[in-house]
This record gives C-alpha cells, structure tokens and sequence, in this order.
C-alpha cells in the first residue's frame, strides 16, 4: 500500500479515470491549468470528463492534498470510487474516479491507493503504467449479451475435460453466445511449450492460462479451460483474480481405475510401467477441489453421464447465475 506523501521511490505518476473539476471550483474542465498544480511536471486531460493522467518528480507528492475521499454511486463500476485530490490550498480540487481499491484513511490523513500510484513495479517489469480502453467490458457484455466468466473443468487425465469442453462450447455456439476453450494439451503446443510437468512447471502452466482466461472473460466471453490443474492453491490463485462468481470450478469427478481403463493415449499405461515420470494419480498427486460450483460424477446407475448431459448441467447452472444475458 502507498501512501501520497511517502511513495515507494520508483513511482512518479498517476491516473484517475473520469476525472472533472468541481463545478464550484471552474465552469469547465478544459479550463483547468493541470499543469500548474505545484510541483507537477506535466499533465493531460482528455476531454471534459474523461481521464487525467498527471507525471511528476521525486518530492510531487508531498504536494497533493486528499480532501475526500468515498464512495461512487455513479461510477457504474463495481471498483470505483470517487475521490478528490488537490494540490494545495491555491489550487482548485480535481473529482477523480479511481479504478479500484483507494482508500481514505481518516486517522492518518492520508489517501492511500494502489492506483494513485500506477507506475509501478510488477515482477521483473519496471515503470509499467496501466492504460485504461474506453470501452469497457459491461459494453462488451451488451454486444455479446452475455457475461463473461471462466470456466474452469479440472479432473484427471481421461475424465473426460476436454470432451466437455467440446460439447459445452458446442451447445453454447448454438445458443448464440460465444465462448473459447483453452485446452492444456493445446496451450503446451505454443505459448506454455517451455514448461514441463514438474510441480512449479504446472504451477506456472495454471498461473499463465488463468490469466489468459481472466482477460478472455474480460472480453465477454464464455472461457472455457480444460486442465488438470491438479493443486489447489493454483486453482485459488486463478480464481482470485476474477470478480466474485466469475470462476466457475467444475470438478469432474472420475476415480483413477476408471481413467485408467480408458487410457485413450496409453499414457497411464507408459507412466505405470516407470516410461512417464511425474503422471498425475499415479505418481504425482491431484488434489480434488474442497469446495467447487459443480461436481460431476460420471456414475449415472450403471452406466455414465453422456458429455452433452454434462454439458447441460453446466448451461443450466450459467442460465441460473445471469452469464446467458447481458
Ligand atoms: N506427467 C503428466 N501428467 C499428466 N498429464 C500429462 C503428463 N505428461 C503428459 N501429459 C499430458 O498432458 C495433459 C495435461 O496437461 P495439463 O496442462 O492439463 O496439465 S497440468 O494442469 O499442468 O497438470 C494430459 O492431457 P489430458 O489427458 O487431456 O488431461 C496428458 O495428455
Ligand atoms: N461422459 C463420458 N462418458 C463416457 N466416456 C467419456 C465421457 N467423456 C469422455 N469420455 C471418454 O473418456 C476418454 C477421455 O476423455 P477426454 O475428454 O480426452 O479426457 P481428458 O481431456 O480429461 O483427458 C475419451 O476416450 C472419451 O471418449
């Protein structure tokens, strides 16, 4: 957490979306000198009520004021909250909409936000700023009509994951609504085609497809991925960076003798007689989800669920939680 006054070093800019001069403070936005707020090197408004992005020195933010600081009713985003900053006492308030979780903590006068601080450093990557697109994915949603969301099919190998991914995409295309299905077969063929099968490997495997998936949901669409994804703490980690109800964990619940028999590939067959190391179920573990949206056991009296039966329990599910309208 960063707090104006006493930023992390490297940070030196920020961004509020939707910002606008108060209407007591100047008729209009456009007449608002930015770049005279003390100590600020330069900065840009984009139309009346639209995003400022304001660069300075080491030192600019001793020089921002928070007045207040709550939250939006208006901003038609869940993560938004209203603030105004000013620069001094001279300098007219600017009302700023802040993207996500910026808060005004009132016993130590200070505003504190992740996003006041948008230059910053991510893993290796230094100095990177985030841009905002005008168009959003409420907008997005409108033209799909539909809510993206993440479906993530998770079992062994040979439960069937990725013939329900084919079916569910099937009968979604059907109904009009558009989805995409990253397999973790298909994805090791290009982007993730440097990782093995080691646990940090299938960590990583998980890490970067949840985040393709995050940004496909992002986009409207109905993401459908197909991974053993066999630890938990992944599967947390990838459901944690989607909005609530968003990711959806479908278990697919097969036991091991019954994957086993199936061996469409022969691998369980290669990994038992020692030629494949590191096989999930057999001598790398799969942690069955404690808590998922959907569980489905194949057993159906003594014969199986058909995939497209499966297929509707997930599209019963998706028209019950709203993901089919926008
Ligand atoms: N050691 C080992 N363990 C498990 N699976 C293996 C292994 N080696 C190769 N394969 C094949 O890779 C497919 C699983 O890839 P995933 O990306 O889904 O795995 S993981 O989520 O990273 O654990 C998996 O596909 P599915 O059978 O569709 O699950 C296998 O075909
Ligand atoms: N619901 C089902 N009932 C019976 N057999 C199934 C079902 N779903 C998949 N299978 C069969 O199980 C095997 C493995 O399915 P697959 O979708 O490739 O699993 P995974 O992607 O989890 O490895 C295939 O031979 C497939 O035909």
């Amino acid at each position: 957490m960063s707090v104006v006054g006493s930023p992390p070093p490297p940070c030196r800019s920020a961004v509020f979306c939707n910002a606008e001069c108060e209407p007591s403070a100047s008729p209009a936005a456009e007449n608002l000198r930015f770049s005279m707020l003390c100590g600020i090197n330069a900065a840009r408004l984009y139309g009346s009520r639209k995003r400022l992005v304001l660069r300075g020195g080491r030192g600019w933010w001793n020089s921002l004021k928070p007045v207040k600081a709550k939250d939006d009713d208006d901003a038609g985003s869940n993560h938004g909250r209203k603030c105004s900053v000013m620069s001094n006492e001279n300098v007219k308030p600017i009302k700023a909409m802040v993207d996500s979780d910026s808060s005004w903590n009132e016993n130590s006068s200070s505003f504190s936000s992740k996003n006041l601080c948008e230059v910053s450093n991510v893993g290796n990557s230094t100095n990177i700023l985030w841009h905002d697109s005008p168009i959003k994915k409420r907008d997005r949603q409108q033209l799909l009509q539909q809510k993206g969301c993440v479906i993530w099919l998770t079992g062994l190998s040979g439960s069937g994951k990725s013939t329900l991914a084919c079916a569910l995409s099937r009968s979604l295309h059907a109904r009009g609504k558009l989805t995409y299905v990253l397999d973790g077969d298909n994805v090791r063929h290009g982007l993730n085609r440097d990782l093995s099968f080691r646990a940090e490997d299938r960590s990583e495997n998980i890490r970067r497809i949840g985040e393709v998936a995050k940004l496909f949901a992002d986009a409207g669409l109905i993401c459908i991925t197909s991974l053993i994804s066999p630890y938990q703490k992944d599967r947390d980690a990838c459901r944690a960076l989607l909005p609530e109800g968003d990711f959806i964990e479908v278990f697919i619940d097969v036991p091991l003798h019954v994957c086993e028999a199936r061996d469409p590939k022969g691998l369980y067959k290669l990994a038992r007689a020692g030629k494949i190391k590191d096989f999930t179920g057999i001598d790398d573990p799969y942690e069955p989800p404690s808590s998922c949206e959907i569980v489905l056991q194949q057993q159906q009296g003594n014969g199986f669920k058909s995939p497209c039966d499966m297929a509707e329990i997930v599209i019963a599910y998706l028209e019950e939680k709203g993901y089919l309208r926008a």
